[in-house]
């Protein structure tokens, strides 16, 4: 692929067109605000000049609820050899573009399963799908050649290619991603009235857990809106767990001992259940997960803290597998919590401490 035209520079377009300017591709951004495509560009993710004649590949990072639209515009224009999108569910866009009546030999449909809870350009990174599952949708329609188009980017943006059925990926993704979605904002939604007392207690816990609440809800008023039914039924069945963990929770709370051990059994199934589901979500790059020793840093909340911390890291020849800072309420300082493989822990605590940094249990 030599030349790509990404339309919707957001977060995922901007992401993808930097992932391909950085392997050499010549990228074209457009957006229906021309604004998001110039800071695109100013970021280094392409021109936004128009491309003089057909690109090699067209991706469309539009809303779903767009995403017909804006792809039947394109191929009418002929804009490219190939066009995929990246929306988030695939049944929908590809009955739509059917029912246009469209050729789809040159489409594919695809879902870079990486995200933010940001959008917009500013938030863009090349690095995005680096080892993360990159769904193809191919139909019999599919041209050969445009299956291939789609892989270059997939490699490029260093992910994994996955290929399913695009009923499938939406039922798929309505367990891992859509209904975990909305518990999300459930529990964050608690949070809105709550007395402040209790809000600023907020440690790392509700902090995972309610980090995608953050999302914008226009996006996901169109994901939703297209995947609607196993959403739904998937909900159905974390009500009923609702019900049976109040159901034990009053049970705790009375006065009989048979009751209360009901209860405690009854909680205890759950959190049970919940150990044998979490254990099956991959680990970083789609591997079995594993298990890293944390290495903990003070930091002061000053720019540059972690720049330099990972700077030392790097010195001392240790890679961090993951990161999380945790503020301290009040203060202006923070909590680094660096993962690396259990070897590495010992070499970068020495490490981090001969360069000055105070190091926490
Ligand atoms: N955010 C995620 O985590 C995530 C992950 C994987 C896939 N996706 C999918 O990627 C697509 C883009 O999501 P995003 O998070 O980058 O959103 P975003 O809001 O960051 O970017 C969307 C961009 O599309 C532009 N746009 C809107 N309508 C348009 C139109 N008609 N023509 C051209 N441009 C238009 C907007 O101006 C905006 O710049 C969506 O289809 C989404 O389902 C999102
Ligand atoms: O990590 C996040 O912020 C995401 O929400 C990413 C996430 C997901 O649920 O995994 C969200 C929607 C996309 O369609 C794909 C990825």
């Amino acid at each position: 692929m030599r030349t790509a035209l990404v339309i919707g520079t957001g977060l995922i377009g901007t992401s993808a067109a930097l992932a391909l300017v950085q392997r050499g591709v010549t990228v074209h951004l457009a957006d229906h605000d021309p604004e998001q495509a110039r800071t695109a560009a100013a970021l280094g993710a392409g021109t936004d000049d128009p491309p003089q004649g057909p690109v090699d590949l067209a991706v469309v990072a539009a809303p779903p609820a767009h995403v017909a639209a804006v792809l039947a515009d394109a191929m009418r224009r002929g804009l490219a050899r190939g066009y995929l999108d990246v929306a988030s569910v695939k049944g929908g866009p590809h009955r739509e573009l059917t029912a246009l009546g469209l050729d789809l030999s040159s489409y594919i449909g695809t879902h870079p399963m990486s995200g933010r809870e940001r959008s917009g350009p500013l938030a863009a990174t090349g690095d995005l799908f680096e080892g993360r599952p990159w769904v193809l949708t191919p139909t019999r329609d599919t041209d050969t050649e445009v299956l291939n188009l789609a892989l270059e980017l997939v490699s490029h943006c260093r992910a994994v290619p996955v290929v399913m059925d695009a009923d499938a990926h939406d039922r798929a993704v309505a367990l891992v991603s859509h209904m975990p979605h909305l518990v999300s904002s459930m529990v964050a939604a608690r949070l809105e009235n709550a007395e402040e007392s209790a809000v600023r207690l907020c440690g790392q816990g509700i902090r995972d857990v309610t980090r995608i609440a953050a999302s914008d809800p226009r996006m996901w008023i169109d994901i939703l809106s297209a995947n609607p039914g196993p959403v739904a039924d998937l909900l159905t069945d974390v009500a009923s767990d609702l019900e049976e963990t109040v159901r034990a929770l009053r049970a705790l709370q009375s006065a009989d001992d048979a009751k209360r051990v009901e209860g405690t059994l009854g909680i205890t199934d759950m959190l049970t259940r919940g150990n044998a589901g979490q254990v099956r979500v991959p680990g970083k790059h789609g591997t079995a997960p594993r298990t890293y020793e944390t290495v903990v840093v003070l930091i002061d909340d000053q720019p540059g803290q972690l720049a330099r911390i990972f700077a030392d890291a790097d010195r001392a020849g240790v890679n961090i597998e993951d990161v999380r800072i945790e503020h301290a309420t009040g203060q202006q300082a923070g909590l680094v919590q660096l993962m690396v493989e259990p070897k590495a822990a010992p070499v970068l605590g020495t490490a981090l401490r001969e360069r000055g940094w105070a190091l926490r249990q």
